[in-house]
């Protein structure tokens, strides 16, 4: 087995671009999220508010259409575009060409749905982070694997994984299982947990930063804005994934003196992005 790289701030100022003092928001990228369902919409407004707060241009988000004033409400800087289902999201139509695509959280499995996330697989080719129930989906539909666009990122934690690859006798198989899925299909994996490993191909990446103050609901909804939002902005899928990681545990490390590990919670997660991003020291 190959030996892990360390995800640290040296890999990471390799990989860190810092803002142009030009920059507009046309130039910092689009990014969509899908997802949400009725009582999940929760998860949309953290993932698609860290999205912005991680930096991209513009977020617009897809949801079904019980969540648009909550959503409105709760993150005005985030557009919103509605499905005709009312409950969850039963058939994606947008109107614009996103740089990426996030999908899962709080997305459900409806039948509806699966096919909705079926539609966007053969319609769209954008770089895809694919979360939560968008892989349970994908466990459930394993043809559908091979549509994922060549370097797509799935983020899956424990049970998703297990889900998708099948029960493990050992830390070493699970390794070997993920490595066999993420060579066979091009996929980046992002093995959330403790730590979080990136697999990609033979590589092994190892976060270096994070806490137990993670431990908490929608902490791995805003790891999926996060990342969304570095393919948006035209990161290397590897490098958003490698960033992505390495911020979102950040934030626990600089919040725990102040916020303890109990109280944490996802939106301190990203209320502490942008110290995470002023302690890169660029
Ligand atoms: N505010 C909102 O709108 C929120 C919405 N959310 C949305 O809800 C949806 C369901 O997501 P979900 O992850 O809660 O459900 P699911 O996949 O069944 O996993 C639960 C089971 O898996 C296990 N397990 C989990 N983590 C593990 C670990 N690290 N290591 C080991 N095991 C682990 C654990 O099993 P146990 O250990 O209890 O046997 C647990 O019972 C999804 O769309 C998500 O985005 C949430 O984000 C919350 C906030
Ligand atoms: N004990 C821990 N130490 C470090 N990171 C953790 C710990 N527990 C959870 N995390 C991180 O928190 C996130 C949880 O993601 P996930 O289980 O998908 O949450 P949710 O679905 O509620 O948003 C992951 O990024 C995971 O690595
Ligand atoms: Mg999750």
């Amino acid at each position: 087995m190959n030996i892990p790289i360390p995800i640290d701030c040296t890999e990471i100022l390799k990989r860190y671009r810092p803002i142009l003092s030009n920059s507009h928001k046309g130039m910092l990228g689009h990014a969509l999220l899908i997802g949400g369902s009725y009582g999940k919409i929760g998860a949309m407004v953290l993932a698609s508010k860290a999205c912005l707060k991680t930096g991209c241009g513009l977020v617009t988000t897809f949801i079904p259409s019980c969540g648009y004033e909550t959503l409105q409400t709760a993150v005005p800087e985030v557009m919103v575009q509605t499905d005709i289902n009312e409950k969850h999201i039963s058939r994606c139509e947008f109107n614009f060409a996103p740089q990426a695509i996030g999908i899962g959280p709080g997305m459900g499995q409806d039948l509806g749905t699966q096919k909705a996330f079926h539609e966007i697989l053969k319609k769209h080719f954008t770089p895809l982070v694919i979360d939560a129930d968008a892989i349970n989906i994908l466990a459930k539909n394993k043809k559908w694997i091979e549509l994922l666009p060549s370097k797509t990122i799935l983020t899956p934690h424990q049970k998703e994984l297990e889900r998708l690859i099948g029960k493990w006798n050992s830390e070493t198989e699970k390794m070997e299982k993920t490595m066999v899925l993420s060579k066979q299909y091009e996929l980046i994996i992002v093995m959330k947990g403790s730590p979080t490993l990136v697999i990609d191909g033979e590589k092994i990446y190892e976060n270096t930063t994070g806490n137990a103050a993670l431990a908490t609901a929608g902490s791995g909804d805003v790891l999926t804005g996060m990342i969304t939002s570095l393919l948006a902005q035209s990161y290397e899928p590897i490098d958003a994934a490698l960033l992505g990681v390495y911020l979102h545990g950040l934030t626990a490390d600089i919040a725990l003196p102040v916020t303890g590990y109990q109280s944490f919670i996802a939106s301190d997660c990203i209320a502490y992005i942008g110290k995470a991003y002023l302690s890169l020291g660029k």
